[in-house]
């Protein structure tokens, strides 16, 4: 009986769950997510050959502990999943943890590493802690069978030391591991392979610039097959706007969010203590503050339905464009492509067109109707530059996070 690998995406408004064949490299048996955490009802979805099954679910499942514990009940005690799915064919798990502080690659949990990583649950406030729930119950459910973690931080490690680090005191800085990690690196990982195969290129002289445009947005710029700058920080509060995330402000505004503002003094913070500050910014800011809709495809629309829904929309634009060209310069101009992904970036078409279109100027062009039909299920990467060979090409890749941690754990472990 061929053993196989079960990899878990927890991410902040969706778990996915895939089972791939322990071979090198995997292949697909079946996979099932949740998607919509944050923006009741949650869908269920799951596909497993030509068959395909996607339903709204009634029960509350308000954090990824809840998804996974659904999905894992769905694919263990649903007759028709089961088949795919039982507990005794399965060699490892594999989780996507977002923040691995110093982690230079993946890592077998056991008492140690899950102390080392409960330290770190701080840093990713939407997500290590819960990814780190999900490794216990793997744990306590399946003691038998290895959960290796991959870090998100990790595919940034190749990132300069002028960028990485933020002007402040130094000694403090290096105590407390302040400094640029950045995130989605498991999805930059498998961007960079996948659109460097289809540009018939070899990784190490691909150069692009990667938009992870999900509930958490990002974006990377990659020279020479590695990161050399991501918009995400410390913490994946940091760049980009996100559907509960402020993003990128001035640090200060912390301190002027209360009706105190103007007249500041060490108790004006006593109201809104720096953690009440951390959750406003990271669960109660982005798209949801400004519209009241954690969805982005209700945003995203020709005729958005209040200017409220329309600023969002431009401001997305705003921030993201800003960061195309920061990072054309940082890549010295010499750029292979654009590329969208995440469930935003592969699914939106308005966005894609309002960013080519802000970014004319650095040679970027869309070809209208490639960009309105996307990509087919089956395509990976899709080419919708207007006039592909000239210029930068506009790409969209079906990012993997699930795809990435089986294919490099077969790797490792065939
Ligand atoms: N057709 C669409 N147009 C715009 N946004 C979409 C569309 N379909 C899904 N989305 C958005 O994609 C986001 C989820 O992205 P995804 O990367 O799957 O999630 P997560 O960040 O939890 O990993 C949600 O904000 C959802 O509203
Ligand atoms: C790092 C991050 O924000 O991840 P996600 O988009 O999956 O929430
Ligand atoms: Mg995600």
């Amino acid at each position: 009986m061929t053993k196989s690998i079960l990899a878990v995406n927890a991410g902040s408004s969706s778990v996915k769950i895939n089972f791939y064949t322990l071979e090198n490299p995997p292949r697909l048996i079946a996979d099932a997510s949740i998607s919509g955490i944050t923006a009741p009802p949650p869908t269920f979805k799951y596909h497993k050959g030509d068959k395909k099954h996607k339903q709204d679910v009634k029960q509350i499942l308000s954090t990824p502990q809840d998804a996974f514990k659904y999905l894992l009940q769905r694919c263990f005690s649903d007759p028709e999943l089961s088949e795919v799915a039982s507990i005794d064919d399965l060699e490892y798990i594999c989780h996507r943890v977002v923040h691995g502080g110093d982690y230079l690659d993946a890592v077998l949990i056991n008492d140690e590493t899950l102390d080392r990583l409960k330290k770190l649950e701080d840093l990713a406030p939407l997500h290590n802690f819960s990814a780190l729930e999900i490794v216990r119950l793997c744990k306590a459910e399946f003691p038998k069978v290895p959960s290796i973690t991959f870090f998100d931080s990790c595919f940034h490690q190749t990132i300069p030391e002028a960028v990485r680090t933020y002007p402040i005191n130094q000694e403090i800085a290096k105590a407390n591991g302040l400094r640029k990690y950045g995130f989605h690196g498991i999805s930059y990982s498998f961007i960079l392979r996948t659109v460097a195969q289809f540009l018939n290129k070899p990784k190490e002289k691909t150069n692009l610039i990667v938009m992870h445009i999900g509930s958490g947005a990002s974006i990377c710029a990659i020279k020479n097959g590695e990161s050399v700058d991501t918009s995400m920080g410390l913490t994946p509060l940091a760049g980009l706007p996100g559907a509960t995330r402020s993003g990128s402000i001035d640090p200060s505004l912390v301190f002027h969010y209360t009706n105190e503002a103007g007249h500041l003094n060490p108790g004006s913070t006593t109201s809104m203590h720096i953690s009440t500050a951390e959750n406003i910014l990271n669960k109660q800011s982005g798209w949801e503050a400004l519209t009241g809709t954690t969805d982005f495809s209700k945003i995203a629309v020709a005729n958005p339905p209040t200017k409220a829904h329309k600023l969002a929309f431009d401001i997305v634009v705003d921030r993201i464009s800003g960061y195309i060209g920061s990072y054309y310069v940082k890549l010295n101009g010499e750029l292979d492509g654009v590329v969208f992904a995440g469930g935003i970036g592969e699914k939106s078409a308005l966005l894609r067109k309002a960013l080519v279109d802000k970014c004319q100027c650095l040679g970027l062009a869309i070809d209208d109707a490639a960009n309105d039909k996307g990509p087919g299920d089956d395509e990976t990467v899709k080419d919708i530059s207007k006039d592909s060979g000239k210029g930068p090409r506009v790409l969209i890749c079906q990012t993997n996070e699930q795809f990435e941690m089986a294919y490099h754990c077969a790797a490792s472990r065939s």
